[in-house]
This record gives structure tokens, C-alpha cells and sequence, in this order.
């Protein structure tokens, strides 16, 4: 069966954790965050929570059979994820109706196998007699997700301690079973979190994200291999589908700490971002509804030619260019105005985030524009020189000065997270995208957010009203800025972008 609609429908087979951070329950939401249709066949339930699992309870291997064909004589199925599966009768049960699936040539779905064996709480989830029958398996799947411990076991090898020796145990089991291996670096005791992709003749795609120092990463491996396997289908592209999984997951593990559940390892939060766009942080928070009253505005950013093409990577060089210069000119500013809150700041926090914003505004922003435009900075146009005789006015009014700079954290943060779900590897313009959707940029939008919520708390009702007009202006100025350059869409110009986290 094929699905010709642009919807595509995953398949989660895995235990279940009842306590909805790993297992079934993780790949249902992951599926759902990364835009696919989540389904479930249950291999197995255990009955667990945060601090560990208490007991297991296997159906019949039979069973489970009975579930998958139910699903796949209705339903095409895209992707595949595997989870848990307990046992070596379980597993060669999957075996078998995978190998019929897989049969059927083109159209069958893709799949992805995560080779649970231990749980985060030092439990096992698959008996120690099914190592052979796992092996087999490998064969019916596209690409296997180990941790550093399953790769080691499944290696015959000493848990790797650095990457080097992680992406040799990958390569050889790639070259022994003729499968991808995601080998992830989880587990390993770097300041950041590295993933690569690699096949029997060694790292196809790696990237990292920094380290989440949080006890709640339950089910990080479950969340990654169902997005992975959901990124594939929409893009078709295993290095691109590596890419958009890994910047939502880091996304939704920095976020884990906003959920309350449980009082051990918790889980991640699937859904921050999507909760950010539908709910305000707190019923009546003036930041909300600040950001509710923009929502034409945005939705206006959104629509335009500019970002509809920068979005599909159909935007014209030149166009791209012009932009920069623009950019490049109004971040100089934007750099001296958050100095200048740094200056006017009541409390030494807020000093030090402007002034540390100000600096990677200058180094990290314009290392980019001057990088890409080779020094050729242009005039500023009119609509970019309006934006700065904005941000200048407000220079001697603190409150009003960092309502007016914050619009161009958080407008770039939330177009910057939706133009990076659409990257992909040949994308023109990657790095680009990657480098506006970032965690460290989150966190720091979020930081700007608090401080002004703080401030506007404390003012009175006429700089109230002073900070939104500012507020609103600003992002009036953003939806002019982005729509400055004209940009009809013109041939992908693919040499355009370096590849974003190679190697
Ligand atoms: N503390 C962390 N901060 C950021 N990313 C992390 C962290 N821990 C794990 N990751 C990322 O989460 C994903 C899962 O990695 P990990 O190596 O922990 O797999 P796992 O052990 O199978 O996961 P699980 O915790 O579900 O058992 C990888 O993308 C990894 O880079
Ligand atoms: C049903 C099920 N599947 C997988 C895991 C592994 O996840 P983690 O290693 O984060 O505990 C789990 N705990 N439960």
C-alpha cells in the first residue's frame, strides 16, 4: 500500500511506559512533534515511573503479530521505529512480518531500530538470551540507534569513552550487518552531546548540541530514533532527517525541567515549542499577550515572498546577500542599544546579559555576515535606517529601550525555529538556518523575555503603555526589515551553503 498524501503515517512498535516518558507513549509524541501520524503496536508493558521499572509483562508474541497486520492491511505505513522488545520470541515474530513487509520493494516503509536492552534506571528491558535473535534483525532495518553501552555490547568491545572509539565500534557493525549505525554520544562525559550518522565506510553526518545538564532525560533514545524516523519520511533524506531530530530534541530536552513529573529521571518536554505558539506562560502574563496582540504581524512575517523563499531555499543569491548587508549593518546597532541597557540596568544580572548579549551580537553575528559578504557592507536603507532611529530613541528609557530590543530576539527565535525545521542537508542557505535556531539562542530569548516581564511588573501603567508601543513598533520594523528584499524565486543556487555540522 502507498500513501500519496504529504502526511505520512509512523509506525511506533514498543513497550509501554505508563508513566508517558519513554516507550510508546515518547514515540507517539515525538512523532507527533516532528510532523508525522503517530501509531503504536505494543510489544510489551511495563509498569514504571521516573525512578525505575517495577515489573514486565510480555503478550503473547502472537499477539503482536496480530496488531501490526491489523495496521498494515488498512493502513500505508511510512516509517517504522522499533523499540523494546523483551525477547528473542517477540523479536523473531517481528522478524518475520518485517520480512514480508520489506518485500514488497519500493514503497516499503523505512526502518529505524533503537536496541533497547537496559532502561536509564539500570533495568533491563530485553532478557539476556536474545542477543542472537536482535542480531537477525538487523537486517529487516535501515538504521540502528545504539547507546554508547548497546554498541559496546553489540561491538563485542570496552564502552568507548571518547567519540573516536564510538565512531569505530559504528563503523564495524555498519560493515558486519550492512546497516546505518546513529551512534550517540549520550553517554559519553563531553560537554556536548555528539550523533553521527555512519555506514560501513565511516561518518556520513555528525552534530552536537550542548550538554543539558538536567535529570530528565527519560527517553531521550526512544524520542530521537521516532523522530528520525519521521524526519526521514517527510524529507527522504537520512542526513537531513538526523539534522531537523537532533535540533528539535535538543529543543525539547533543554525544556525538559519546565514539567513537573515525577521525582526521578523525568521526561523531556515533546511539545515546548508548540505549547510556546498556544498558551501563555502564565494565565494573564503581560508578555503573552504582548506576543498575542503581535500575532498578525507575525503571521504576516511568516506569509512574505522573503520568508516563503529563504523557507524553501529558492531565494536568489543576490537577494540573500542584500539581506545580510542589511542585517549585518543593523546588528551593529542593535550591539551598541543592548550596550546601552547594559548601562541603564537597575540589577547585575540584566547588566550581564545585555552586555554579554551585546558581545556575541558583535563576534558571532558579524564573524557570519562579514564571512559570507567578504567585507562588503552597503548603505543602510531606508527601511533598516528606521528601524535604528527606532531602537536610538528609546536609548534613555530603560524599560522602554529593552521592550523595544525585544522583538528582535523573539521574532527571530520563533521564525528561526520554523525555517530550521524545514533545513535539510543540500539546503542553499543551512548554516544559516541552524545558526538562528539554536539552543544557546533560545535560552537567551527566554532570559530577555523574563527581564522585561520583570521590569514591566514594576513599572508604572504610563511606561506600561510606553513599553508596548515600543514593543509593537519594533515588530513592525521586523516585518519591514524582513520584507525589504524582493525576492521572486529563482533556480537553487545549491554551492551556496557550507554543510551544516559535517563530519
Ligand atoms: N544531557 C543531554 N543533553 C543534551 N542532549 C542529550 C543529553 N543526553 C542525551 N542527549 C541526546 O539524546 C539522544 C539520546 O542519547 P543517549 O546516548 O542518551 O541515548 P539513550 O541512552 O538510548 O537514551 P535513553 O536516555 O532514552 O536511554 C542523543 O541525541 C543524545 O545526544
Ligand atoms: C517501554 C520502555 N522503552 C524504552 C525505555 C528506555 O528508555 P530510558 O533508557 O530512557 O529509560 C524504557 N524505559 N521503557
Amino acid at each position: 500500500m502507498t500513501n500519496t498524501q504529504n502526511t505520512k503515517n509512523i509506525l511506533s512498535i514498543a513497550g509501554s511506559d505508563p508513566s508517558g516518558g519513554a516507550g510508546i507513549q515518547a514515540d507517539l509524541k515525538s512523532i507527533a512533534a516532528t510532523g508525522g501520524y503517530g501509531m503504536a503496536a505494543i510489544s510489551a508493558l511495563t509498569a514504571q515511573n521516573t525512578r525505575g521499572v517495577r515489573s514486565v509483562h510480555v503478550p503473547p508474541a502472537g499477539f503482536l503479530t496480530e496488531q501490526l497486520n491489523a495496521v498494515s492491511e488498512d493502513i500505508a505505513i511510512d516509517a517504522i521505529k522499533i523499540g523494546m522488545l523483551a525477547n528473542a520470541e517477540v523479536i523473531n515474530e517481528l522478524g518475520q512480518w518485517l520480512a514480508g513487509i520489506r518485500s514488497a520493494g519500493t514503497g516499503a516503509p523505512a526502518v529505524v531500530l533503537d536496541p533497547v536492552m537496559v532502561a536509564t534506571s539500570g533495568d533491563r528491558l530485553l532478557d539476556a538470551e536474545s542477543d542472537a535473535a536482535l542480531r537477525r534483525l538487523f537486517c529487516h532495518t535501515d538504521v540502528i540507534t545504539p547507546n554508547i553501552p548497546e554498541l559496546a555490547v553489540l561491538a563485542r568491545a570496552e564502552m568507548a569513552t571518547d567519540w573516536e572509539t564510538a565512531v569505530v565500534q559504528a563503523r564495524g557493525l555498519a560493515a558486519e550487518y550492512g546497516v546505518m549505525v546513529l551512534a550517540k554520544g549520550g553517554h559519553l562525559e563531553s560537554a556536548s552531546c555528539r550523533d553521527g550518522l555512519i555506514d560501513s565506510d565511516g561518518v556520513i553526518l555528525s552534530v552536537a548540541s550542548p550538554r543539558q545538564y538536567t535529570p530528565n532525560t527519560h527517553g531521550t533514545g526512544c524520542s530521537l530514533s521516532a523522530a528520525l524516523a519521521t524526519c526521514y519520511a517527510r524529507t527522504g533524506d537520512w542526513g537531513s532527517a538526523l539534522l531537523n531530530a537532533k535540533s528539535w530534541l535538543a529543543g525539547a530536552i533543554s525544556r525538559a525541567d519546565e514539567l513537573s513529573v515525577g521525582s526521578g529521571h523525568g521526561p523531556i518536554n515533546h511539545f515546548a515549542s508548540l505549547w510556546d505558539g498556544v498558551r501563555p506562560a502564565h494565565p494573564g502574563d503581560p508578555m503573552a499577550q504582548w506576543w498575542q496582540k503581535i500575532a498578525a504581524i507575525r503571521t504576516g512575517i511568516d506569509e512574505l515572498d522573503f520568508i516563503r523563499a529563504l523557507k524553501d531555499g529558492s531565494l536568489a543569491r543576490e537577494h540573500f546577500e542584500d539581506y545580510l548587508g542589511q542585517d549585518a549593518l543593523y546588528l551593529r546597532t542593535y550591539s551598541q542599544v543592548m550596550s546601552r541597557a547594559s548601562a541603564l540596568a537597575p540589577d547585575t544580572e540584566s547588566q550581564r546579559f545585555w552586555a554579554a548579549s551585546a558581545s556575541s551580537c558583535l563576534e558571532e553575528e558579524l564573524a557570519l555576515h562579514r564571512g559570507r559578504l567578504a567585507e562588503r557592507v552597503p548603505e543602510p536603507s531606508t527601511t533598516t535606517t528606521a528601524y535604528l532611529n527606532h531602537l536610538k530613541a528609546s536609548a534613555n528609557n530603560y524599560p522602554v529601550l529593552i521592550a523595544a530590543i525585544l522583538p528582535c530576539f523573539w521574532i527571530y527565535q520563533d521564525t528561526g525555529s520554523r525555517l530550521a525545521a524545514a533545513n535539510r542537508q543540500d539546503h542553499p542557505y543551512a548554516d544559516w538556518l541552524t545558526s538562528y535556531s539554536s539552543v544557546e539562542f533560545d535560552a537567551a530569548t527566554a532570559a530577555a523575555i523574563d527581564i522585561t516581564r520583570t521590569v514591566h511588573q514594576g513599572a508604572d501603567e504610563s511606561t506600561r503603555t510606553a513599553m508596548w508601543r515600543a514593543f509593537e513598533a519594533s515588530s513592525l520594523h521586523e516585518l519591514a526589515f524582513f520584507d525589504q528584499t524582493a525576492a521572486p524565486a529563482t533556480s537553487r543556487d545549491s554551492s551556496a551553503g557550507e554543510p551544516v555540522a559535517a563530519g
